[in-house]
């Protein structure tokens, strides 16, 4: 166990009715850690999410950040979504900027950070375009862009790239690593994808079918870039595919 883990989930069970499905779960999250994890359709990852951000009440069991039972207020938490969850009467720029407006971020500094992860993004050039004018991954670089703006110290994204094709998929992967570089923010990653989470985890949480455990957590040290090709990475994507076979 960490001594001062930015996420510590001790003992997590969530019941709907009479049915389990997150069974006595507990793991740490490390300061700016990239953790992603993979399991199988239906096994709670969601709910875990919902848990986490107080959507969900939980059975029992705690959930903590930065030592702390989780305060949306306090606690800046960013999430972002396979599905687009842009705001279609803003456009991008204001997309970006609308987490900063919430928390009252100063203008200077809000005008610096928009025009940062914009370009990070690579939407500078799209500006004043409308959600409706963008592609998807154009949109979901939008929501990149608006959820590291805020600074948030904790990120979590469930599927952000479940609907894009496979070259957007590994241009957007590579965004994420190069921001989570810059801003050293901890990742709470959920993916189906095997090759995805070997590509960008640190570490890589592997749940069993439902009701969940964690069955395994391993350790990622392939060093970055990554290349798909290398023996040490298809040698570790078989060892996850190995674990997931059996769910
Ligand atoms: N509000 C709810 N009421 C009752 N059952 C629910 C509720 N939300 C989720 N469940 C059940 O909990 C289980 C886990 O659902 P959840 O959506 O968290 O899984 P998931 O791992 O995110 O799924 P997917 O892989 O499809 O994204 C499912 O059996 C689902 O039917």
């Amino acid at each position: 166990m960490e001594s001062n883990p930015k996420v510590r989930v001790n003992h997590l069970t969530k019941k709907f009715g009479d049915l389990l499905v997150l069974d006595d779960i507990s793991f740490d999250i490390p300061e700016g850690e990239l953790l992603c994890v993979v399991g199988p359709t239906g096994c709670g990852k969601t709910t875990f999410l919902n848990s986490l951000t107080k959507l969900y009440d939980i059975t029992s069991g705690e959930i903590l950040v930065n030592n702390e039972p989780v305060n949306l207020k306090k606690q800046n938490l960013a999430y972002i979504f396979q599905e687009n969850s842009t705001m279609p009467w803003l456009n991008v720029e204001q997309n970006v900027s609308f987490g900063l407006d919430i928390k009252k971020v100063p203008e200077k500094e809000k005008k610096e950070r928009v025009e940062e992860f914009l370009d990070i993004v690579g939407l500078t050039p799209f500006r004043k375009y409308y959600p409706s004018q963008l592609s998807s991954s154009m949109l979901q670089r939008v929501a990149i862009a608006r959820a590291f703006a805020t600074k948030p110290e904790l990120l979590l994204m469930d599927e952000p790239y479940g609907q894009l094709d496979i070259e957007l998929r590994f241009k957007l992967e590579d965004e994420l690593v190069k921001l989570w570089q810059k801003t050293k923010t901890t990742v709470f990653f959920i993916t189906h994808n095997i090759e995805e989470a070997v590509y960008l985890g640190q570490k890589i949480m592997i749940l069993t079918n439902k009701p969940t455990k964690v069955k395994k957590v391993l350790d990622n040290p392939l060093p970055r870039p990554r290349d798909i090709t290398s023996p040490d990475f298809i040698d570790l994507r078989n060892q996850v595919t190995d674990l997931i076979k059996w769910w």
